[in-house]
């Protein structure tokens, strides 16, 4: 009998629902949702989606730029790692939002992070985590997050539309990911947010290409907003994608590995 080894994205799952069970024993849901009702007094969402609309109606590429400490496909990214610097960094360097990474076991990211980055700028920022709980939902505007990823690849269609239904319902935006026609699909049918992302990379197999992009791009209706992401590196790439018609863009390594993150993001994407 065959085992089949498991990939990096469902050993990712895996351990989620495992870390999510653990957290529940330390912060019962009740006291996570006094926290974000107090999050919406005290740190009401900044529109995520109307700062990506915002750069893109006045002609400039909308910039979601990510702050990484390290990944499962390229290891450490960045050391020393000061998420208020970066954030700080990408403000001035014209990012229009954050994408702050706050998973620890695989990308050594943290929610204290999101918290702190989020401080140090005027920027709306997204959650970038492997979400398939209502309570991480919750987590995520307790800590003040603007928007969540919801990875189609990871959640059943139900799941996609009560996750996506539950953030916006918070008051947060929803980057709905995907990376192939089966999972456009299920996005398309069981989410209501306007933000839509196109994975470049595979997370099962880590295979990337930029191609994903415009294979899948034709398939998606003219009322969703296209985010390309991953494997963003020259104005040549920037270039292209924005002759194919795509402003928006979810870059982190390239930016991560400069050592002046915000300059890199001017560089890249100043016309
Ligand atoms: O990047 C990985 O190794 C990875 C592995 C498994 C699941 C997700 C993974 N990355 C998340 C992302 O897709 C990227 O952080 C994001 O799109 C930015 O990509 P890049 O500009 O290539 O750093």
């Amino acid at each position: 009998m065959q085992i089949e080894t498991p990939t990096i994205l469902k050993k990712i799952v895996a351990r989620k629902y495992e870390e999510i069970n653990e957290r529940k024993s330390h912060t019962p849901y009740g006291n996570l949702e006094v926290a974000a009702s107090v999050a919406n007094v005290h740190n009401a969402p900044r529109g995520f989606a109307h700062a990506l609309k915002h750069q893109i109606a006045i002609g400039k590429a909308a910039v979601i730029a990510e702050v990484k400490q390290a990944s499962p496909s390229k290891g450490i990214l960045r050391s020393p790692f000061v998420p208020a610097d970066i954030a700080k960094s990408y403000e001035k360097g014209g990012a229009a939002c954050l994408s702050v990474l706050t998973d620890s076991d695989f990308f050594k990211g943290h929610e204290e992070f999101l918290v702190q980055a989020r401080a140090a700028c005027k920027l709306p920022v997204i959650r970038k985590d492997f979400i398939v709980d209502e309570y991480q939902i919750l987590e995520a505007r307790a800590i003040g997050a603007d928007c969540v990823l919801l990875i189609a690849a990871c959640l059943s269609g139900q799941k996609l539309r009560e996750l996506d239904q539950m953030a916006r319902d918070l008051g947060m935006d929803v980057l709905v990911e995907v990376h192939n026609r089966p999972e456009l699909d299920l996005a398309l049918e069981y989410t209501h947010t306007e933000l839509l992302g196109i994975n470049n990379r595979d997370l099962h197999t880590f295979e990337l290409s930029l191609d994903h992009t415009f294979e899948l791009m034709g398939e998606v209706p003219s009322d969703r907003l296209i985010v390309t992401e991953s494997g963003i590196h020259t104005r040549d790439d920037v270039a292209l994608m924005r002759q194919k018609g795509i402003h928006a863009f979810l870059v982190g390594e390239a930016f991560m590995r400069a050592d002046d993150p915000g300059k890199k993001l001017a560089e890249l994407f100043q016309s």
